[in-house]
């Protein structure tokens, strides 16, 4: 795919670099390109005067040949002349354009880049399997690749139950609420590297849902449905998966995300049913689909994305269950990390969901904290 697009995506294919990288010796800095040997006794005493036979900036070639007593005006980038075997900064000198005055001394090599310092020809810059962030996707045009072979991303289909929910952009009638599960768990498939069909909303009816779910079997690499998975009469989700090839249903230690479904439906697609609760459905993701979507693009789990940091306030939290608490991270005066949970903690109160960058994640054995104990913090995408 073109490279333009190619953000965030895992390569497919070794990359190697055609070319050195830098592919000529050239100047680091501003200055003046010359013969070590001329400038080695320059200093604010005795200062050097040499001719300057032009100029050269980068993209350039190279015109001018430097011999003792000359020297040529360049710029960073541009290709070292012939003969030069050294910069001197425009700073050491009086800045002449047709004479130019150097007051310290520069030895070979001194803020010369050299081809190839950076990458050879024929080095393999970024191998198959890796993530390209920002810094990759650059190393790729460094090296002239325009389009760059990358795995197909993990196609997640998003489906949203429950009788309650409307489309945004319907009007709401008595008792009903806008479904935000199936664009919030979109957004984070896309957050994770894969490609998010939302499938919108179905009714809590047992045979709506099996239909809906398996026609996603033919074309998702993965399913994500959420709500009913509890304990409702009308939780259908759990009713009429359950049994169906490796489903399991559990009561997970955690708060929030406490009902939870998995398990592989015809063998192949991997089932995620997230509880309806949307602060629950969106810390699920976190902790059970992210990493799982990972592995779906052949990548090594991540490294932790938590941090050490100070409690704001004192905080309980129930015994036996692992708790995510929303919270905001930020850094005091002294570049500590600092914490401060929300308020409002309940599995349904989406606006500290959404004000929160982080979650404070105490473990099972963790019931009473002080102000100024520190804790984990996991850092959101
Ligand atoms: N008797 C019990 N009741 C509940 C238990 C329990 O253990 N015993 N667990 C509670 C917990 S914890 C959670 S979490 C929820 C999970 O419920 P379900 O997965 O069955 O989800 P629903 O009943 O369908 O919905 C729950 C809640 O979330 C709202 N919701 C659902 N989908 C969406 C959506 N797409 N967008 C916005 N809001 C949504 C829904 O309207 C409900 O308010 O069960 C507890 N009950
Ligand atoms: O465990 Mo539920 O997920 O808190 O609302
Ligand atoms: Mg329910």
């Amino acid at each position: 795919m073109a490279l333009s697009e190619a953000s965030g995506g895992v390569l497919a294919e070794p990359v190697t670099a055609p070319v050195d990288l830098p592919p000529f010796d050239n100047s680091a800095m501003d200055g003046y390109a010359v013969l070590a040997t001329d400038v080695a006794a320059a200093s604010e005493t005795s200062p050097v005067s040499l001719s300057v036979v032009g100029d050269i900036a980068a993209g350039d070639q190279g015109a001018y040949g430097i011999a003792p007593g000359l020297c040529a005006r360049i710029m960073t980038g541009a290709p070292l002349p012939g003969g030069a075997d050294a910069i001197v900064p425009v700073e050491w000198t009086d800045g002449g354009t047709a004479k130019v005055t150097i007051r310290r001394a520069a030895t070979p090599g001194h803020y010369i880049r050299r081809a190839g310092e950076d990458v050879t020809a024929g080095q393999t810059v970024l191998p198959t399997g890796t993530r390209l962030g920002a810094a990759q996707i650059g190393m790729l045009a460094a090296v002239g690749r325009a389009r760059v072979l990358v795995r197909p991303r993990p196609r997640v289909a998003v489906l949203s139950t429950g009788s309650e929910l409307v489309e945004p952009g319907r009007p709401v009638g008595p008792g009903q609420i806008w479904d935000s599960n199936s664009f919030a768990l979109t957004a984070a498939v896309t957050e994770a590297g894969g490609v998010g069909f939302r499938q919108g909303t179905v009714g809590d009816d047992p045979r709506e849902v099996l239909t809906t779910i398996e026609e996603q079997l033919a074309h998702a690499d993965l399913i994500i449905t959420s709500g009913g998975v509890s304990m409702g009469a009308r939780d259908v989700v759990k009713e009429v998966l359950s049994g169906l090839g490796t489903m399991r249903f559990e009561k997970v230690a955690m708060r929030p995300g406490k009902p939870q479904g998995f398990g592989l439906l015809d063998d192949r697609v991997p089932v995620f049913t997230l509880p309806g609760n949307p602060v629950s459905a969106y810390v699920s993701f976190q902790v059970f689909v992210r990493p799982a979507l990972r592995a779906l693009q052949g990548l090594p789990p991540a490294p932790p994305r938590t941090v050490r940091a100070r409690l704001s306030v004192p905080i309980t939290s129930p015994e036996g269950l692992r708790h995510y608490l929303r919270a905001e991270l930020s850094t005091d005066d002294d570049g500590d990390y600092r914490v401060v949970p929300a308020e409002a903690q309940g599995s349904h109160q989406v606006f500290a969901l959404a004000s929160s960058n982080a979650l404070i994640v105490l473990p099972e054995d963790v019931t009473e904290l002080h102000a100024g104990d520190t804790v984990d913090v996991l850092e959101l995408p």
